[in-house]
């Protein structure tokens, strides 16, 4: 259980973005307010906060389970290593990517569990993780990671319609059954990283809709179409999460739904002596869904696609090859036995 009442509060004087609050349980319900509610958060800044929601449950054994994790030697941890070739699942050490503009290197170490894997264990659909993730794969993973596509099924529901696709569009490009590059994460930074301006760097998530819970400050959104000043920090809310829209739905809404900039910086105020730990869950389409404005399916995206600069919304390339891109991007390259 994470200590979470000793924790300094965040501060009140420091430039915070609200935002909109949704409750998944009237969402569900099909209350038409709070689909209101969701799509100006999702058409705006593409982030809101998730209230009411089911994943609450399984969260501490989540952290618990990356804590242990974190524990093992560095060794251990990096039979499990993700590589530098574009994959994601297994563990990532801290330094692997750029963070800054001035070259400093982010200061968070993750593990990444696939949705896939999480799914089929005993089997393994595409990683092998350490022997206590595994143990724990049936009762801590999965039902973490099931909670999470309950949540993440009513709200494409509401994008669908939303969007004016055929019923049923969006989910079947995140279809259950098929291959994708889903995962769960949990993240670690140090307390007080020192010389730290940025620990984690300015990044959109590459997926559809990313859940994240953390309990100290340092999440930052950059106002859309903002200047590098315009950094705003989002409040952790107890109970709640903060959920964002990725680069694979905004693509698929034809930039209708928001991808936006974000990063994470140092606990701020008296939060920065703690440990930060995150954990989040990445939604993503199956990997042979070939990334497209879903213009020919939807008279709203057609019309948003006319007004966007030329390709954008048509990367021409699959979701697995758009992660594959953009996972490979900032790297520092760091080789497999020091970070
Ligand atoms: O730790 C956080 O608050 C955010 C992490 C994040 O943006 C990510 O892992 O993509
Ligand atoms: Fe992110």
């Amino acid at each position: 259980m994470m200590a979470v009442m000793a924790l300094p509060p965040f501060p009140t004087d420091l430039p915070v973005q609200d935002l909109l609050v949704v409750d998944f349980q009237l969402l569900k319900s099909g209350d038409k307010d709070q689909a209101d509610i969701l799509w100006r958060a999702a058409t705006t800044w593409g982030f809101w906060y998730l209230k009411n929601h089911v994943v609450n449950d399984f969260v501490d054994p989540m952290f618990d389970l990356g804590r242990k994790v974190m524990a093992l030697s560095f060794e251990e941890k990096m039979e499990y290593w993700q590589g530098n070739e574009g994959g994601s699942f297994g563990y990532r050490h801290a330094g692997a990517t750029y963070a800054d503009v001035d070259g400093s290197t982010d200061v968070a170490e993750f593990i990444n569990i696939s949705k896939d894997d999480a799914l089929a264990y005993p089997k393994v659909a595409h990683k092998v993780y350490p022997p206590l993730v595994n143990s724990r794969m049936e009762e801590v993973v999965k039902p973490f990671v099931e909670a999470n596509l309950q949540t993440s099924a009513v709200l494409m529901e509401v994008f669908n319609e939303k969007l004016q696709l055929p019923p049923g569009t969006l989910s079947e490009l995140h279809r259950l059954g098929n291959e994708c590059i889903s995962e769960s994460r949990c993240i670690k930074m140090p307390p007080a990283p020192k010389d730290t301006n940025v620990a984690l760097g300015a990044h959109t998530d590459f997926g559809s809709i990313s859940f994240l819970v953390n309990r100290l400050g340092g999440l930052q959104v950059l106002v859309p179409n903002g200047n590098a000043g315009d950094w705003k920090y989002v409040k952790p809310v107890d109970g709640y999460m903060i959920c964002n829209i990725g680069d694979t739905l905004s693509i698929l809404s034809g930039g209708i739904l928001k991808s936006c900039v974000h990063r994470v910086v140092p606990p701020p105020g008296l939060q920065f002596m703690h440990e930060r730990w995150s954990l989040v869950y990445f939604l993503r389409p199956n990997n042979n869904v070939y990334l497209k404005a879903l213009s020919d399916k939807s008279p709203s995206i057609e019309e948003a696609v006319k007004n966007a600069p030329t390709g954008v919304y048509f990367p021409g390339v699959t979701a697995v090859e758009w992660f594959t891109k953009r996972q490979k991007q900032h790297r520092t390259d760091s080789g497999k036995v020091s970070p």
